[in-house]
This record gives structure tokens, C-alpha cells and sequence, in this order.
């Protein structure tokens, strides 16, 4: 049995953990599918990829408003697909290549799992027996996969067919006529808007009344109606069956009071959140321990209930965020090289304090900290306000009626409780916000210890602040 000072399951974040300083140790990369994880090949990086000719397929109803008028002749799904794949599937093959070459890692292709608190076996592709290896240390950065829909019909080969979730929605051979989307989260929203746009017909069906639910209900609430324009919405509605149809798809619904639709789609796109990889590894035969939820449960060091073993990524945070594995990863790294080498003076741990996170819907949405409706049912002092676009100058220049910042506070307008922000350039403009939570800068001094460019649209995020401070010292 081949014996390592490292075990890495997982090369997403996981692969990014490896640098030079790690060029002592004998290391093994266990990788199950295509080299370099979620975010790379099936997540962040092409749907964004996705999003942009959708913001600009959606443009001419802006450009419109304001006397521009511009045309959409049409989007070209093959070559936008064909463009974006053509870019991210060499990095992906280049990154296992380079790694295999590397002197002292060895990458298994295969899926991993415990057999002993310090032996993996691994199903090697292609080889008939599987592979033990032993290792010093492990770190568990297997991520999530994709909730499948558990209903009567699902197995018929003619609606697998048709069936998707975002691992294989973004390689259909042509743009579908129409499609059905099931949930209404963060992967539910993007590819509605990235369809609808590109001139598919789209359906969403949502168990609850609206859409991106766990953002604040302001929010919330104009996103599902503005997004109602482009989509046809089915709200309330739990899915009970799906039977294959002519051309397609019929998804079976009942509404709360028992009533039974059909609607019929080309493809059914299947988004109902992702559910952790930590039962693939077989956690209990190490004697990892796991939540309720089938995450990994690590201390604030990343360190799990095995002291050899350490954990990142969406296989032990529900966030389920990009930032968030790569700000594990780091911690890891640090703490592992801490043990082996020395390096630091101790430990570091992560922070989730303010993790913040954005939907690349049009409109976008970005947020961080608590959401009202969090703050009222904690009992939490809190002063709200709401500033619309619309009322500082960039908002004018864009005529715009629909988007808003909305802050929280304390109720002496000391420190931010919250942000949230749902309009053109939302993942940008959260972003001082962020910064003025994580380092605690007050209201006041983020309001008007500096300048704000005029007219640029971050005044709307001064404003905001100020309507904060406003409210504050009326009530003194
Ligand atoms: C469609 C989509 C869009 C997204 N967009 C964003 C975004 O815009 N911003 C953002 O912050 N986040 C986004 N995310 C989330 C983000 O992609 C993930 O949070 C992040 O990639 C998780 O990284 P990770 O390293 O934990 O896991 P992953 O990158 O998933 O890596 C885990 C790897 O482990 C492998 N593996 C699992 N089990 C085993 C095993 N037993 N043996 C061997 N290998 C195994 C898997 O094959 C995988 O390659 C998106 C996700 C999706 C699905
Ligand atoms: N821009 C980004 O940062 C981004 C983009 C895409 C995905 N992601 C990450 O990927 C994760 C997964 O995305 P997602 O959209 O699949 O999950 P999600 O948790 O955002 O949404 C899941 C949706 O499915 C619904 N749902 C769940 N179970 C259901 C059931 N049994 N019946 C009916 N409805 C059900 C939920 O109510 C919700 O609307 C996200 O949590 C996020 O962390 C991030």
C-alpha cells in the first residue's frame, strides 16, 4: 500500500492548496470527475460566462428608456456555448496534466472513501481492482452535488433525457425552445434569466410563494415580480410526477389546496439545491463526524472531529460559496504547513462573520449580514432604510424605477446589521459595505469620512447611509 504525507480528496479548491511550499511532502490528489471542480467546469466560471450575453440580450429594454433604440437579432447559444467551453475544458485537462507531472503529487482518477481513520480506497477509473493508499494527513475538499428529483416518472429513459440540473444544462446541443425550471434559488434565478434572454420560453414552478426566499423579503419581492415579466411563474406548487410527452416533458404539480396542473416543456432543468459529498468518503469509517444536514463538522480551523483530517469547501459550509472554499482553503494550507513545517505562530481560523454573496440575475442581487426579517425575529433593535436608485443622479440618468439599496443598522446608527442590494451593479456596489462591516467602520464615518465620486452610482450607497444617520438623530 502506497503510503503519503498528504491525501487530498477533491481538485477544486483542493488542487489550489497545493503551491511550493508543499514541494517536500509526497502527496495524492484523488479526483472522481473532471479535473478542477465545480466552480471551473459546471459552476461559477460558465454560467458568468452565461450571464454576460444574457445582460446584453436583455439591453435594448434599457437602452429603450432612455430614446436608444436597439435591436436583438438574435443569440447564437452554439457559439456561445462552444466559446466558453473551448476556453475553461483546456484549463481544466492542462491543470490534471500539469499536476500528473508534477514530482511529488500523484493523481488518482476515481472516487475515494475510508476504510480506516488513515486508509482511502479509491475506484480507479479504468482498473479493475481498487487502489489503498495510506496517508499522514487528509483533507477532505470533496464539495456538493446537485439535488436530483426524487418523483414518480423521473426514471423513464425518455424524461431522463430531458431532464438537467447545472451540471449539463450549459452543454444542451442547441438552445431548447422551452424549458421548465424547478426551485427558486440561486441557480433557478440565474439560468431563468440567461434563457429567457437567449429567447427560450421559460417556466419556473417554486414550492413557496416566492422566489430567492432566504434573501431579505424586500428584495425578494421585487425580484419575483420584475423576473415574472420574462418568465412565466408557478408559484406555490409542489411537483408530484413527470410523464414524457410529444417533444418533451410534462411536469405534474399540486397547489395547496390539492389541485393538479400539467405543464409541458422541451427540457426540465432540475435546481433544488445541493446536497454535500461527505457520504461518498464514507466519513464513519474514519470516524469523521457529520451534521444532521450530511455536512462535515470541522472547528473554527478547519479541523475536523479526526485531528489528521481537515475539511474546506461546500462539503463542510452550507454557504456552498466559492469565496467561502477559497478562504478555507487558505486556512487549511496555513494550519497544515503550521504542523508540518512550523510555519506561523499557531493556528489561524476562518472568519464567517460577513460572508457576503451575489445572483447574477438581471437585476443582480448582492447582499451580507442579516436580513430584516432575521433582525425582527431575533428581537434584534434595528433601523431600516430603503434609497432607490432612482433618487441619486446615475439612478436619473438610467430612469431607473425598480432598484434599491437596503441597509440595516443599529438603532443609533453605529453599525451596519445588513445589506442588500438588488439592481445594476449590485455585486460592485456591496462590496465598501462588506469592507465597512468585516473592519467595523461606523455609519458615520463610511457616510462622510471620505468622498464619494459624483455622479457615480455608489451614491446611492452614501445615501443610504445617510437616510441611516438621518433616522438616528431624528429619534434622539
Ligand atoms: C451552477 C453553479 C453556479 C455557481 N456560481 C457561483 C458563483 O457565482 N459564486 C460563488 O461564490 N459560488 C458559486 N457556485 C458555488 C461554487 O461553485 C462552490 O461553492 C465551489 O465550487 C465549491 O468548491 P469546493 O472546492 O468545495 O468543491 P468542488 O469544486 O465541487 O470540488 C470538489 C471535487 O471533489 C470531487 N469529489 C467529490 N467526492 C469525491 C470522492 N469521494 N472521491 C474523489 N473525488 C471526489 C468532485 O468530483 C469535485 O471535483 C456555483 C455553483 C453552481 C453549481
Ligand atoms: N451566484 C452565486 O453565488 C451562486 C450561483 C449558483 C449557485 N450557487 C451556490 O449553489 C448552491 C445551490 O444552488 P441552488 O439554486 O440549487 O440552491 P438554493 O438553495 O439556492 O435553492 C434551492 C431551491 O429549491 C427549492 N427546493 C428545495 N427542495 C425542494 C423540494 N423538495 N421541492 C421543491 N422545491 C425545493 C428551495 O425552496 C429553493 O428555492 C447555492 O446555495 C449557492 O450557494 C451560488
Amino acid at each position: 500500500m502506497e503510503h503519503f504525507d498528504l491525501v487530498i480528496i477533491g481538485s477544486g479548491s483542493g488542487n489550489s492548496l497545493i503551491d511550493e511550499r508543499f514541494d517536500g511532502l509526497r502527496i495524492a490528489m484523488v479526483e472522481r470527475g473532471v479535473y478542477g471542480g465545480t466552480c471551473l467546469n459546471v459552476g461559477c466560471i460558465p454560467t458568468k460566462m452565461f450571464v454576460l450575453p444574457a445582460d446584453y440580450a436583455v439591453s435594448p429594454a434599457a437602452a429603450g428608456r432612455i430614446g436608444v433604440d436597439l435591436q436583438l437579432e438574435g443569440v447564437d447559444f452554439d457559439a456561445i456555448r462552444d466559446r466558453i467551453f473551448g476556453r475553461i475544458d483546456p484549463i481544466s485537462s492542462g491543470g490534471k496534466q500539469w499536476r500528473e507531472k508534477s514530482d511529488n503529487v500523484t493523481v488518482f482518477t476515481g472516487t475515494g472513501h475510508f476504510v480506516e481513520r488513515d486508509v482511502m480506497e479509491i475506484a480507479v477509473q479504468g482498473e479493475a481492482e481498487p487502489v489503498r493508499i495510506s496517508g499522514d494527513r487528509f483533507v477532505l475538499a470533496a464539495g456538493s452535488r446537485a439535488t436530483l428529483l426524487d418523483v414518480p416518472g423521473v426514471n423513464d429513459p425518455e424524461v431522463a433525457a430531458r431532464v438537467h440540473t447545472s451540471d449539463s444544462i450549459m452543454r444542451l446541443p442547441a438552445l431548447p425552445a422551452s424549458m421548465i425550471i424547478l426551485g427558486g434559488g440561486y441557480i433557478a434565478s440565474e439560468f431563468a434569466h440567461v434563457f429567457s434572454a437567449y429567447g427560450t420560453r421559460v417556466t419556473m414552478i417554486n414550492r413557496s410563494e416566492r422566489l430567492l426566499r432566504r434573501e431579505d423579503d424586500e428584495i425578494s419581492e421585487r425580484f419575483t415580480k420584475i423576473i415574472s415579466e420574462r418568465v412565466g411563474l408557478k408559484l406555490n406548487q409542489q411537483v408530484t410526477g413527470v410523464n414524457p410527452v410529444d417533444g418533451g416533458v410534462e411536469v405534474v404539480t399540486k397547489d395547496p389546496n390539492g389541485i393538479e396542473y400539467g405543464y409541458e416543456a422541451e427540457v426540465v432543468l432540475v435546481a433544488l439545491g445541493r446536497v454535500p459529498n461527505a457520504d461518498l468518503l464514507q466519513p464513519e469509517a474514519a470516524g469523521i463526524e457529520v451534521d444532521s444536514n450530511g455536512y462535515v463538522v470541522v472547528d473554527e480551523h478547519q479541523r475536523t472531529s479526526q485531528p489528521h483530517i481537515w475539511a474546506l469547501g461546500d462539503v463542510c459550509s452550507p454557504s456552498q460559496l466559492k469565496h467561502v472554499a477559497n478562504h478555507e482553503m487558505r486556512v487549511v494550507q496555513a494550519n497544515l504547513l503550521h504542523e508540518i513545517t512550523g510555519t506561523g505562530d499557531g493556528l489561524v481560523s476562518s472568519d464567517h462573520r460577513f460572508v457576503p454573496h451575489a445572483i447574477f440575475t438581471d437585476p443582480q442581487i448582492a447582499s451580507v449580514g442579516r436580513t430584516e426579517q432575521e433582525l425582527r425575529a431575533a428581537g434584534t433593535p434595528y433601523l431600516a432604510t430603503v434609497q432607490a436608485y432612482g433618487d441619486v443622479a446615475y439612478g436619473w440618468a438610467m430612469e431607473d424605477t425598480e432598484h434599491c439599496v437596503k441597509l440595516l443598522s443599529d438603532p443609533e446608527a453605529g453599525q451596519l446589521l445588513g445589506a442588500h442590494i438588488i439592481g445594476p451593479q449590485a455585486s460592485t456596489l456591496i462590496q465598501p459595505l462588506v469592507q465597512a462591516m468585516s473592519f467595523g467602520l461606523g455609519i458615520r464615518e463610511m457616510a462622510r469620512g471620505q468622498y464619494w465620486i459624483h455622479p457615480a452610482l455608489t451614491e446611492v450607497v452614501e445615501n443610504a447611509l445617510l437616510g441611516l444617520v438621518e433616522q438616528a438623530d431624528t429619534a434622539r
